[in-house]
């Protein structure tokens, strides 16, 4: 491949000498305008983004979840819908309307249980209703998902050898089995978030190749596996052509039926019928915002190389690091090989790590220092992670910042290990505890923390290689990337540089892409990549700290080498 446009199928003389996009003769100033809408797992979002990319507008609003018991997660459909309803409304103030050209969503891969008249079902055993989404980090599904796993079925090679009991087919199991009367036999309808969205949108319940494709076992080329659901016990999802779970699967970046309803126009404060894409889970779209930019100029060695050199890293939550490949990688324990889930003709392979801005949140907010850095870092009108950030550089004197945990190490999997190890047994380790507990003791647990996220990072990175992937360059976006110390680290552990895009919301960039495709202002999805995504910056490793790095991530394995000996010592007679 010679150079990255001719990758993208982009003819040379798109881009002006410099590097910078050239807009289109006639078109110096934006007229067209995308609504991209972002559900992650804390918060929705939305902004107006205009055709090169820009963010003009940006709202947030929290959303509510509920933990009924250890390991259930749920979350609300209408109160979503609401929010976003909330969120597009304030995005699109005081714009002319007939500038809006198309809408898109992304949303975490959460599961959504309607009934056959489209109404909430309860996915708990108090009968809540109102509760009806079983949330992607929800562990409640783990007897079936080791069922599902000892089926050995040939599916199982595309998500990595080993579901995940966050995927959707040990979730439909628990419902089955745990709620038959009140939930499984009532439904109608099980989506996967993105596609909840867009069927509110437009009406039309066509699922987006993304979803099924990454938490269902679709294939993309092949379908459905009838033999898969009947070996697992879920034969009653295959009736009527699938109808429960998708019979009509669109790319991402198709236009839905006659696009936004005119119901859905008003609840949302935008025209009706403008364009309403195929929707994608949320790391996806941070994906789809992020790889494609142009980065001449910057020295980096990916210059030269096919986009297949970058991996974006979306880190929110959770973290997942998605790679593109012209062919199919097989990488034990990632996620994929996924054909066509994000960009259209390429396959993707998803590590992830299950708990990164959740982990690091409870770290942080779990010690008994935390009341004080609170108050100091309203005093000083900063959030905690800055406040921490400037202790640390306070307390390093003249090492660098990341020396500070010579004799203390962290292993992250709080919440079991997605991704390479496919192990959700595994649990969080800590060494090097001391008796003090002071602002000291917090923000070097707090970088302890944040180090061992990094070490993951490149843990996975280290398995993609191993099976096929020739990695250079991390594109970086999500709550996380916004931490400067989070991304030194990354840069500093895995010896690869860093980059951040021009806007940090970077997954509503790619939820406007998908916008701008249904639009038709774009002739394909990487068209609409390369002329929206835009570097902001590039973070450089300092080569000169490997040797420690080596030297922790050497401690980092052993952590996990030893939890499994515990465990065996504790098995053991
Ligand atoms: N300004 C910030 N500085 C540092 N970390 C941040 C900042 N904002 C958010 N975060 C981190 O990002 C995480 C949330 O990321 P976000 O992308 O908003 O999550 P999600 O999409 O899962 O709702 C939080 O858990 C927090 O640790
Ligand atoms: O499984 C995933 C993507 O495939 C994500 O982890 C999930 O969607 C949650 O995302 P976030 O951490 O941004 O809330």
């Amino acid at each position: 491949m010679e150079n990255e446009l001719e990758w993208w199928g982009l003819e040379r003389g798109y881009y002006n000498a410099g590097g910078a996009m050239a807009v289109p003769s006639g078109d110096q100033k934006p007229e067209s305008y995308y609504v991209g809408v972002d559900v992650g797992t804390g918060s929705v979002r939305a902004a107006l983004v205009d055709q090169r990319g820009t963010l003009v507008a940006f709202a947030e609003q929290p959303i509510n979840q509920w933990e009924p018991q250890f390991n259930h997660h749920e979350q609300s459909s209408e109160d979503i819908w609401a929010a976003c309803c909330v969120v597009t409304k304030k995005v699109v103030q005081g714009i002319d309307l007939n500038q809006i050209r198309g809408l898109g969503f992304d949303a975490t891969c959460s599961l959504v249980v309607l009934d056959k008249q489209f109404r909430p079902l309860p996915v708990n055993h108090e009968g809540n209703s109102h509760q009806n989404i079983i949330m992607w980090l929800d562990h409640r599904a783990v007897s079936q998902v080791h069922r599902i796993n000892e089926t050995k079925h040939s599916v199982l090679q595309y998500v990595g050898g080993v579901m995940s009991v966050e995927m959707q087919a040990p979730k439909l199991l628990w419902l089955k089995e745990n709620l038959r009367e009140t939930c499984w036999d009532k439904a109608g309808h099980f989506f996967d978030l993105p596609d909840f969205l867009s069927w509110k949108a437009t009406g039309v319940t066509a699922r987006s190749l993304c979803s099924l494709v990454c938490k269902w076992t679709y294939l993309a080329e092949e379908g459905w596996d009838d033999s898969f659901w009947k070996k697992v016990g879920l034969e009653d999802l295959i009736a009527d052509n699938y109808s429960k779970i998708g019979n009509q699967v669109l790319p991402p970046g198709a236009s839905l039926g006659n696009g936004l309803t005119p119901e859905a126009a008003k609840d949302l404060g935008l025209p009706a019928g403008i364009a309403v894409a195929a929707s994608l889970i949320d790391a996806h779209a941070g994906g789809l915002g992020v790889i494609g930019a142009d980065v001449r100029g910057y020295g980096l060695a990916c210059e030269e190389q096919p986009v297949t050199s970058r991996l974006a890293v979306i880190c929110g939550t959770s973290s997942c690091h998605i790679g593109i490949s012209k062919d199919p990688i097989f990488v034990s324990g990632v996620w994929g090989p996924y054909f066509s889930a994000m960009v259209p003709g390429f396959w993707l392979n998803e590590g992830g790590q299950s708990v990164t801005g959740k982990l690091i949140d409870h770290m942080v907010q779990g010690h008994a220092a935390f009341p004080e850095l609170q108050a100091k870092a309203t005093a000083r009108c900063q959030s905690v992670y800055a406040y921490l950030n400037s202790h640390l550089d306070l307390i390093k004197k003249a090492q660098p910042v990341g020396f500070l945990t010579v004799d203390l190490h962290v292993w992250p999997d709080f919440h079991g290990n997605r991704s390479p190890l496919a192990d959700l047994t595994l649990k969080g380790m800590v060494t090097g505890l001391k008796l003090s507990q002071d602002l000291d003791d917090l923000a070097i647990l707090y970088l302890a923390t944040i180090q061992a996220i990094a070490f993951g990072t490149r843990l996975i990175i280290e398995a993609m290689e191993a099976a096929g992937h020739s990695i250079s360059t991390l594109f970086l976006c999500g709550g996380l990337s916004k931490n400067p110390l989070f991304v030194q680290m990354h840069a500093d552990i895995t010896g690869m540089p860093v980059v951040l895009s021009q806007e940090v919301e970077s997954v509503l960039v790619g939820a406007a892409i998908l916008g701008a495709c249904a639009s038709g202002d774009f002739s394909s999805v990487q068209e609409a990549m390369a002329r929206m995504s835009k570097v902001g910056k590039v973070v450089f490793p300092r080569h000169e700290d490997k040797r420690y790095y080596d030297k922790k991530y050497q401690v980092f394995l052993k952590l996990v080498e030893h939890q499994k000996e515990y465990a065996a010592i504790m098995k053991g007679d």
